[in-house]
């Protein structure tokens, strides 16, 4: 597919620090694809070799079939929205609706219109002197707008109000819906964006802990919780997740979809559906060891 995005065994150090450890996915042509994970997990160093802005120190980056590395044909058909755009001196609004254009060949002019009306970006101020959430509305302007064919956003909300971050999600939705496109965004906002996201990718210290569908990812883990010494019992031979325990009382993440027998054998357990979120944080506190066999697993209990 030409406008997939793959990973393959990458490996990626700086100085010192493992940014990415032995990276494989792929993400399949126009899909939207969620990239999870902690503070320094490493989904900026994905995306930075997805975009072809770095290389691999070993694997291989692909979009399709071909090295985005310096490669101009698959960079004209790529698009990265990352908070630390910097525009030059003087330059407003009609600047970036003359240049955009030039390097996005499939750049829609009404639907840029409606997102500069629908939020508010102001025309007649130096971009420069934006606040934080408008210049998020003016890459969100950029990001949508190009409809490029690989899109990728970087945490594209920053400072963006309840109202603007909601009309982001209804236009990418509404315009995907219409024009798809591969999309692959990070985020930190999993609740709010949950439903927009056909993959899911869990990155943690720079591994790929989960890689499936947001319905497969929760259908396979249950939030357990109930008395501690109880839920010792209970978690026995279990795939802990993460666990947390306040006075006699103990919840755990497990990786299991236990089923109505059991949970009918165990009346002193509370059994509950994790949303996406509680799955990822419980990723993100959990020994790596444990968590990376989870991997694409469904965790079917009898
Ligand atoms: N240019 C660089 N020089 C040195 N270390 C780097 C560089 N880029 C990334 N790193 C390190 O690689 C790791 C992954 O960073 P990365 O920016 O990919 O994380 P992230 O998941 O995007 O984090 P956040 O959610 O905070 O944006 C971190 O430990 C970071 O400090």
């Amino acid at each position: 597919m030409t406008n997939s995005i793959s990973l393959n065994s990458v490996g990626r150090t700086f100085k010192g620090t493992v940014a990415l450890d032995n990276v494989s996915f792929t993400v399949p042509e126009n899909t939207i694809c969620g990239l999870l994970g902690r503070n320094g997990a490493g989904k900026t160093t994905i995306m930075s070799l997805v975009a072809g802005h770095d290389r691999p120190d070993s694997g291989t980056a692909r979009i399709g079939d071909s090295n985005p590395f310096n490669d101009q044909k698959t960079l004209e058909k790529l698009c990265f929205i990352r908070d630390n755009q910097r525009y030059p001196d003087n330059y407003r609004l009609k600047h970036v609706l003359r240049v955009a254009p030039e390097f996005f060949p499939n750049w829609d002019h009404q639907l840029a219109a409606d997102i500069i009306r629908d939020f508010r970006i102001p025309a007649k101020q130096d971009i420069a002197k934006f606040s934080r959430g408008q210049l998020s509305a003016v890459a969100i302007l950029i990001g949508l707008a190009c409809r490029a064919p690989i899109t990728l956003f970087d945490e594209p909300y920053l400072g963006l109000d309840a109202t603007a971050r909601h009309l982001f999600y209804d236009y990418l939705i509404r315009d995907f819906s219409e024009h798809p496109r591969t999309i692959l965004m990070s985020t930190h906002l999993i609740d709010e964006m949950e439903s927009l996201l056909e993959q899911v990718i869990i990155v943690d210290q720079g591994r790929i802990l989960v890689d499936s569908d947001v319905d497969t990812i929760k259908g396979s883990a249950t939030t357990v919780s109930g008395l501690t010494a109880d839920l010792d019992a209970f978690l026995v031979g279990r795939h802990v997740i993460s666990r947390r325990s306040i006075g006699g009382l103990s919840t755990a993440l497990i990786h299991e979809s236990v089923s109505a027998p059991i949970r009918a054998e165990h009346p002193l357990i509370h059994f509950e559906s994790p949303s996406l979120q509680d799955v990822v944080a419980a990723y993100g506190e959990a020994d790596t060891s444990l968590a990376f066999a989870a991997t694409n697993t469904s965790g079917e209990s009898r």
